[in-house]
């Protein structure tokens, strides 16, 4: 559905060139939603500004549904551009226009009779659940009501794609998450191709199929979002892998942690799961093998796809010689062992 071959961009800045694309090539196959992912400045909304061409790449190549979106007139890319939806992070609603108003202005322009933009307009916010704020203003909604209502204005011309532009990086978590599954339901329902971009891992693993990695301008690493989470190639993925993972030791175990053994005192260590790990149950299984007792004091497992991959913290009761075994029993079922101290 979109293919990029070898795209380059360079800004220039007074005397300075940035370049902000180099050779980039990706390909989203139709119905799948592709992340790609990237720090700040890393070259995000580049990429995705030059799929519909709102920027234009030096060279290279943007096919989009079998065009080439580069070798088109200007009225066949305003047509061609009509199937490229596109939201972005601050909405860019219509403010002197209602609800009903910012759905129904894309159709108007495409001519649409009105009795037909009426049914179409209630459709829509039926969709995305604001059916009961037709009449009311953008200004009066909250983040993930305009986020839905860009949605909703989005969809009325049926495209065949949706551009999400860091969506829901204005967005609380909650509300981040019931955007994420408007989106997924939309990309199962009318099997819309959605390529997205964020800085966050959490929007990846939520509802992507396939993600890229971008870094400086350079796509350093892309593929399923299973195999990227079980076998990360670069220092920068595992980074942002991590970052989906908030486990820290409680504020009750952290005040009396020393690194030293005391008198009474267990080891707490902490486990990392990753793609690798046996998927099998590894905590009551060592503690029958070794004789040792696991107290889970706290932990976050997630799965992106069908690798499962976290971390868990946990206190260790029994013999040390014991307990040493275990850890090295756990190395050898690929879990990341880290001895944090004694509790
Ligand atoms: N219009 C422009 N003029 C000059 N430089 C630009 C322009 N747009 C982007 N750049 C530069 O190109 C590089 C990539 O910018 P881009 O906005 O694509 O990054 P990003 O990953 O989307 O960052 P962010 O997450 O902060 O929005 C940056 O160094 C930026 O300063």
């Amino acid at each position: 559905m979109i293919i990029l071959k070898n795209l380059n961009k360079d800004f220039h800045q007074k005397n300075k060139k940035v370049t902000a694309l180099a050779n980039v090539s990706l390909e989203v196959k139709p119905g799948k939603i592709f992340g790609i992912i990237g720090a700040s400045g890393a070259g995000k909304s580049t990429l995705i500004r030059c799929v519909n061409l709102l920027e234009v790449p030096d060279s290279g190549e943007v096919i989009v549904d079998g065009r080439n979106l580069m070798t088109l007139s200007s009225g066949e890319l305003s047509k061609a551009r009509r199937e490229i939806g596109m939201i972005f992070q601050h909405f860019n609603l219509l403010s002197s226009r209602t609800v009903s108003g910012n759905v129904a202005f894309p159709l108007e322009l495409a001519g649409m009779p009105k009795r037909d933009i009426a049914i179409r307009v209630s459709e829509l916010l039926s969709l995305v659940g604001l059916a009961e704020k037709a009449t009311d203003y953008p200004a009066t909604l909250s983040g993930g009501q305009k986020q839905r209502l860009a949605i909703a204005r989005t969809l009325a011309c049926n495209p065949k794609i949706l551009l999400c532009d860091e969506a829901t990086s204005a967005l609380d978590p909650a509300t981040t998450k019931s955007i994420l599954e408007l989106l997924k339901d939309i990309n199962r329902r009318f099997n819309i191709t959605i390529l997205l971009i964020t800085h966050e891992m959490d929007v990846v693993k939520s509802i992507c199929d396939e993600v890229a990695v971008i870094s400086e301008g350079k796509l350093v690493e892309q593929g399923t979002v299973s195999e990227i989470f079980a076998h990360p190639k670069t220092e920068l993925t595992s980074a942002f892998i991590k970052s989906a993972i908030k486990v820290t030791v409680p504020d009750f175990y952290r005040d009396r942690l020393h690194q030293e053994k005391v008198a009474d005192s267990n080891p707490l260590l902490k486990l990392g799961f990753t793609g690798d790990t046996t998927d099998s149950a590894v905590i009551s299984e060592a503690s029958q093998r070794f004789a040792i007792k696991y107290n889970i004091i706290t932990a976050q497992i997630e799965y992106a796809g069908a690798v499962k991959f976290g971390v868990m913290i946990v206190e260790v009761t029994g013999a040390s010689d014991q307990h040493e075994q275990a850890m090295n029993w756990f190395k050898t079922q690929h879990i990341i062992v880290e001895e944090l101290g004694y509790v």
